[in-house]
């Protein structure tokens, strides 16, 4: 009995985790991850890197990130403290739901991740003060083939919470996505 559940979105391969703590008097414990679990959603090789963001301000916006092949990465977004508003957008070429964004709430409270796939943008926004994100990935960190996309692109419409109070100096410069964009592979 693992207590991990995934609901799938409308987005297909993009999933919502679910984890269900095991309570006693001191507290809780509860398992965030387990590959043969997580095989029938999708994840499909080693974790090759576990990363951990804080962020302090409500309203600061990350993202929206990707990797671009051949370093495109599945990732489990998990919110430790406090609240976000998660988005991931897909960028797969020919896909029915081709930049479409879609956002839920993670909280450590809700005990909610994020399962994204290969070939999708992601970005968040704190709702709430000192927010810690944790992640994991399958594969290791390019930046020669990071991309982004621009959080406030009309085009992908993302209906941010609360108004943006922060975003990186990277994250400003992302520019909006051009009409002839068809995807990646
Ligand atoms: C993403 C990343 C950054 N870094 C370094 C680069 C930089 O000096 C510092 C902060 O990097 P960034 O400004 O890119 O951090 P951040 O904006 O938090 O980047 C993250 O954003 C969210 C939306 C994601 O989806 C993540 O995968 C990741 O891209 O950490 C690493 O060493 N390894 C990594 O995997």
């Amino acid at each position: 009995m693992t207590g991990i559940s995934a609901s799938p979105t409308d987005v297909e391969g993009l999933w919502v985790i679910e984890r269900a703590p095991i309570k006693d008097s001191r507290g809780s414990f509860c398992r965030v991850f387990e590959p043969s679990v997580f095989e029938e959603w999708g994840w499909d090789g080693p974790v090759r890197q576990v990363n951990h963001s804080c962020t302090a301000q409500r309203g600061a916006v990350r993202g929206l990130h990707f990797q671009l092949p051949p370093h495109d990465e599945t990732k489990l977004v998990t919110c430790l403290a406090g609240e976000v508003y998660d988005v991931a957008v897909d960028l797969r070429r020919g896909s029915p739901t081709f930049l479409s964004a879609f956002g839920t709430h993670l909280s450590a409270d809700n005990r909610k991740s994020l399962l994204i796939p290969r070939g999708f943008a992601h970005g968040f926004q704190a709702l709430t003060d000192d927010v810690e994100l944790l992640y994991l990935h399958d594969r290791d960190y390019a930046p020669t083939h990071e991309g982004g996309l621009l959080a406030t692109d009309p085009r992908l419409g993302i209906d941010w919470p609360i108004p943006i109070s922060q975003m990186s100096e990277r994250d400003l410069t992302h520019k909006p996505i051009e009409d002839d964009f068809e995807g990646i592979d």
